[in-house]
């Protein structure tokens, strides 16, 4: 049986191990291939070949439950289940998404994206099974990375306690995105490397019982004998003592020990845990070497590996980050970068090269790290907390209670805001305004280019309590770097002169709105163009003399309209009394938006040159209107 002949995972019941060898090696270069041309998440998926092949084998999908924790390494489940022809669309706009997507089939049981929630979601899913009396498997796939995750431990914790029929698969390849971090790593890595303990106390007496004549004797003595060994043994006490059945390590890229493990897991009653070990990157030589790079990787050329790049150009945010990162650490001894597993993501790996000492991969912990953060803020250093805006929604209670509420000199270097592109609506940044401007003390700012961005995150560093310093994914503008100079809180720049509406833009849609100036002015209007860095507080200085002028307003914002900047002006104007002052919002509206590029993106919200342009041509119609009337 080839690939090209598998339309549903039915058809793999009958494959034999062999065949599903030959499959796995057509699948690889399937991948490969097609993800040189879209980019994706290679690594992960690589080393999950065999794993979703017997899986997709001996469970009986949508029946059985396959959940997907992260969900990045779904690839090879959706090649099975039917979706291979879409891999040419993969994380493009209106194209295959590159997480489980419920809406693309009834094999994606649970969508996933942010990290550690499939045992949750398992749970839940195993509570509605026995609750209906039905008796189908549930079988959670998760990785040693997404283990680390808080709510993971919880929801283990809570199965072992209800002995629920669940198999987790523990997929261990040692990494996260860069090499995994933690005790339980270091404990996995003991598990790993004991080669002999290779089976469940269950599997031992299974195998003693076969002996002929005295098997039965020797098993109840082996209950002894079994016990004191698998203490003998390095064993998955950590697992066991939690109530689960252990079952490892096990060859992640063997199939027939797969198999083996797969069915005496169907046939164990209560949780169980099967400690899979794989090689992430496996079969693509780059990848193997660098799984980090190579865990989300754009284009490249398969037979050289490298990946396809624009060179030149403005720098990549992350880079100004991790570079700013560096001088002004280099400068105050107190900095200190924290990040939950993102330290190549928010460019952060030659901070840790430079500050070992000084920086911190907690894994992936987003609540962890926020609160830690505070800790070190007590003690006097100057903590910078580097956290994607959509991985800061998991930390959330923590910024509220332990951060803000104690006012706290802590830096949230919130990367990732706004759009994200290809991760799509799991990872968009577009909430995190809304969820901090409402709490007190904090104060909120997003730089024009990369430049401001610095100047902002070196005037965060020198307030007294948190602060949240957004910058975007991608490149910045290409202005000139310039010295660290502070920008005092609170005050927006005017970038263009004008009269009737004024452009009030944040962070990216600074440079939208200078554009659309331009076009607006071929038509002989002219727009003020204010770069409204400071989120919170804004600058009300400026706005009620915008607002004495008569000027009407038009707020622009890669984030959600409601609960976003242009919600705070109307606010002030609300509460200033200015119950005349016309507001229009430019922004995300209440729906997710789905993968694609980030210019795909915008233009399905109306985040546009046209679109201003079309905006502050309508203000001034109704100006005349209002004027005539
Ligand atoms: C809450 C949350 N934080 C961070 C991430 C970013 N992230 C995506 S995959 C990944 C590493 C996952 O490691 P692991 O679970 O071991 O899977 P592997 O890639 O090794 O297969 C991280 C940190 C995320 N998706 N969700
Ligand atoms: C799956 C996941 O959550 C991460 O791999 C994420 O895709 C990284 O995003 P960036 O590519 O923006 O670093
Ligand atoms: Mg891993």
């Amino acid at each position: 049986m080839h690939l090209k002949d598998i339309h549903s995972p039915q058809q793999l019941k009958s494959c034999s191990p062999d065949q599903l060898n030959k499959l796995a090696a057509e699948i690889r270069q399937f991948l490969i291939e097609k993800l040189s041309k879209t980019g994706g998440h290679l690594a992960p998926n690589l080393g999950v070949v065999e794993l979703t092949l017997v899986l997709h084998k001996l469970f009986d999908s949508p029946k059985d439950k396959i959940i997907w924790d992260v969900g990045h390494q779904a690839y090879i489940h959706k090649i099975l289940t039917g979706r291979m022809d879409k891999f040419d669309t993969l994380r493009q706009y209106k194209g295959l998404c590159g997480f489980p997507k419920r809406s693309e089939s009834e094999h994606d049981i649970w969508e996933t994206g942010h990290s550690s929630t499939s045992l949750s979601a398992a749970m839940g899913m195993a509570i509605a099974r026995d609750v209906r009396g039905l008796d189908h498997h549930i079988v959670a796939v998760i990785g040693d990375g997404a283990l680390t995750g808080g709510m993971a431990l919880e929801a283990l914790n809570h199965i072992g306690h209800e002995q629920k029929d669940i198999i987790v698969v523990l997929n261990d390849n040692e990494m996260s995105i860069s090499p995994n971090v933690g005790a339980l790593h270091n404990h996995l890595g003991k598990l790993r490397t004991a080669k002999h303990y290779k089976w469940a106390k269950e599997e031992i007496e299974y195998l003693i019982k076969k002996i002929p004549a005295i098997g039965g004797t020797l098993a109840r003595t082996a209950e002894r004998v079994k016990d004191s060994l698998k203490y003998l043994l390095v064993s998955g006490i950590f697992f066991e003592e939690l109530g689960y059945t252990y079952l490892g390590p096990i060859d992640g890229h063997n199939v027939s020990e797969l198999e083996t493990c797969f069915r005496q897991a169907k046939r164990t009653k209560g949780p169980v845990l099967m400690h899979v070990v794989t090689k992430k990157g496996k079969g693509f030589a780059p990848a193997e070497a660098d799984s980090d790079t190579w865990h989300g990787a754009g284009p490249y050329k398969i037979e050289s590996g490298e990946l396809i790049k624009s060179v030149g150009g403005p720098p990549n945010y992350k880079n100004v980050f991790g570079q700013a990162m560096i001088e002004l650490a280099e400068r105050d001894e107190r900095i200190v970068a924290i990040t939950p597993a993102m330290s190549s993501g928010s460019g952060l790996n030659s901070f840790a090269e430079r500050f070992p000492d000084r920086f911190y991969d907690v894994g992936i912990a987003e609540q962890h790290a926020v609160t830690m953060s505070g800790g070190l803020a007590v003690e006097g250093m100057k903590p910078v907390c580097a956290i994607y805006s959509t991985f800061l929604q998991r930390g959330y209670d923590q910024v509220v209670h332990d951060i803000v509420r104690q006012n706290l000199d802590v830096c949230l270097a919130i990367d990732r805001a706004g759009f994200v592109g290809g991760d799509g609506e799991t990872h968009q940044g577009v909430y995190d305004i809304g969820y901090l401007r409402l709490l007190p003390n904090i104060k909120i700012m997003m730089g024009k280019d990369e430049n401001e961005f610095r100047n902002l995150l070196y005037t965060a560093l020198h307030l007294k309590g948190p602060t949240a310093v957004r910058f975007p994914r991608g490149n910045g503008v290409g202005v000139p770097i310039g010295e660290f100079k502070l920008i005092e809180l609170g005050t927006w720049e005017i970038l263009e002169n004008g009269h009737h509406v004024a452009i009030l833009a944040v962070g990216p849609m600074v440079q939208l709105a200078l554009k659309a100036a331009d076009q607006l002015a071929k038509e002989g209007l002219k727009p003020y163009v204010v770069n409204a860095r400071f989120i919170k507080p804004m600058d009300e200085k400026m706005l009620k003399e915008l607002a004495d002028q008569g000027l009407k307003f038009l707020t622009v914002e890669e984030h959600a309209v409601t609960s976003g900047f242009g919600s705070a002006v109307l606010e002030f104007f609300n509460e200033q009394g200015y119950d005349h002052v016309t507001v229009r919002r430019l922004g995300v509206p209440e729906v997710f938006v789905e993968h694609g590029s980030v210019a795909d993106q915008r233009q399905e919200v109306g985040l546009t040159v046209d679109n201003i342009v079309h905006h502050v041509k309508q203000l001034h119609v109704t100006e005349r209107k209002v004027q005539r009337a």
